[in-house]
């Protein structure tokens, strides 16, 4: 096994790599999708509450924007780094292809671990990212949106600080805004939606159901809570759950409504007090359970993980969460892994349909955009299943990347971007 510390980016170019002896692409186009476009680093200035200031280091790539405008997140973490924001804007580019969004694929980030933060500070903070990216970002040009640790508040901020440099109100130049600022309703819960759908769809292909599985979900916080609790809903049994703070389990279930709003009114896992018992993150990935849905950060199931897995099926709701050497023994144990490229696609997907409503400036209901996003989730797991089986990939991610590449790479030849 490598030394090396584990590396997002070259897990995504293996990723890719796998997929290009099946997708029709000519060495020179793969050699163009492998590498970014442009990245960003800025340097942020910031005024703590006690009168000092600190430096924060941000990031911003552009990987591809041959498909459209760029899009992705932006997160708010100790771990961020460049070669991180270049592979998470890579994956977008990926799951727009994927999932047929008109968009290229863009990430961003800000080195920081916003828990000792105060309001104010991630206020300066999050402005200061804005005015550094500010030139690069645009309604038609690139469209940020939330990650880890950011969420409509930091939207909303990142929405005011760009217009008021352009002189009007402009809410297309990021997605995941609150409501009153032209968020679509469905957007908070959408990531977690998408994963519900896809974990059902999954069980369904291999003739089990929601009601008959148990889940665990390592990562409680907006994509896994989501998840979670709208699983919950289809008649699922999460029996387990974590956060930074460490796992509870409970094989006849957990509320997820209660532990969801403890997480939203401030609380921590550690602090849940129900009827569980207390599982380290570790002990979680490795539960005998029917699905293991990863929701929080990367590399978590490494080859090592993988042979203990128990779980028969993994849906991978946070980005990067399974290493390639992972996906080699998942594959050799018949464990089906459904990617993040599809799996956590419903986050973009409503990103999309609040950007189209901005666009227009019209506006529809939940009920409209949760059948838009339940619509295209499932055409897209439907492509990637009979890609699957059209292609033989080893695994459903060979599959994902495979329909990603050429849809990526047709996209460069229309365009005349090589001869
Ligand atoms: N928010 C969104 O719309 C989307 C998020 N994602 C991905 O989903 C994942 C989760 O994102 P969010 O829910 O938005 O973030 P969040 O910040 O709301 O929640 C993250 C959760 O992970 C937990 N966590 C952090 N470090 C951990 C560790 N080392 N071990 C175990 N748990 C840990 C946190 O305590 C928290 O429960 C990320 O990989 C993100 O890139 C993907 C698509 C869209
Ligand atoms: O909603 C978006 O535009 C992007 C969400 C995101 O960052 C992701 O899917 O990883």
């Amino acid at each position: 096994m490598s030394d090396e510390p584990p590396s997002t980016l070259n897990n995504m170019r293996t990723q890719m790599q796998r997929a290009q002896e099946y997708a029709q692409v000519t060495e020179n186009v793969f050699t163009r999708l492998k590498h970014p476009e442009r990245t960003l680093e800025v340097s942020l200035p910031v005024l703590r509450d006690d009168g000092t200031e600190d430096i924060f280091k941000g990031y911003r790539c552009q990987f591809s924007g041959a498909r459209g405008p760029y899009k992705g997140g932006v997160r708010f973490h100790p771990s961020v780094s460049q070669d991180e924001v270049i592979a998470l804007a890579g994956l977008m580019s990926s799951k727009t292809a994927l999932v047929r969004l008109p968009y290229g694929g863009a990430k961003g980030g800000v080195v920081c671990n916003p828990k000792e933060l105060s309001r104010d500070e991630i206020k300066r903070m999050t402005r200061r990212y804005m005015e550094g990216i500010r030139r690069m970002v645009g309604p038609k040009m690139d469209i940020p949106a939330p990650d880890m640790n950011t969420g409509p508040r930091e939207m909303a901020w990142m929405m005011d600080t760009y217009s008021v440099y352009e002189g009007h109100t402009i809410p297309e130049v990021v997605t995941g805004k609150p409501i009153e600022l032209g968020g679509t309703p469905g957007r908070i819960e959408a990531t977690g939606r998408g994963v519900a759908n896809i974990t059902e769809q999954i069980l369904n292909y291999y003739s089990r159901s929601p009601e008959d599985s148990t889940i665990a979900i390592q990562g409680f916080g907006n994509v896994g809570s989501w998840a979670g609790r709208l699983l919950a809903e289809r008649g699922a049994n999460v029996v387990a759950t974590s956060d930074v703070t460490g796992g509870i389990y409970n094989p006849k279930g957990i509320d997820t409504h209660e532990v969801g709003e403890l997480i939203e009114s401030g609380g921590q896992i550690g602090d849940y007090d129900g009827d569980i018992e207390r599982i380290s993150n570790d002990e979680l990935l490795r539960l005998d359970v029917d699905v293991l849905i990863p929701a929080a950060v990367s590399h978590v199931i490494t080859a090592d993980v993988a042979e203990d897995v128990r779980a028969d099926i993994i849906v991978e709701a946070a980005n990067g969460p399974t290493t390639p050497e992972a996906d080699d023994v998942l594959a050799e144990r018949d464990i089906p892994t459904v990617p993040d490229i599809l799996a956590n696609a419903g986050g973009v997907i409503v990103s999309y349909l609040e950007w189209v409503q901005n666009t227009q400036e019209y506006s529809w209901t939940l009920e409209e955009v949760n059948a838009d996003l339940e619509r295209r989730m499932t055409e897209a797991f439907e492509e990637m299943m009979d890609a699957y089986a059209e292609y033989e990939t080893p695994d459903l991610r060979t599959a994902a990347y495979t329909l990603a590449l050429d849809r990526q790479a047709t996209a460069h030849e229309q365009r005349g971007l090589f001869p």
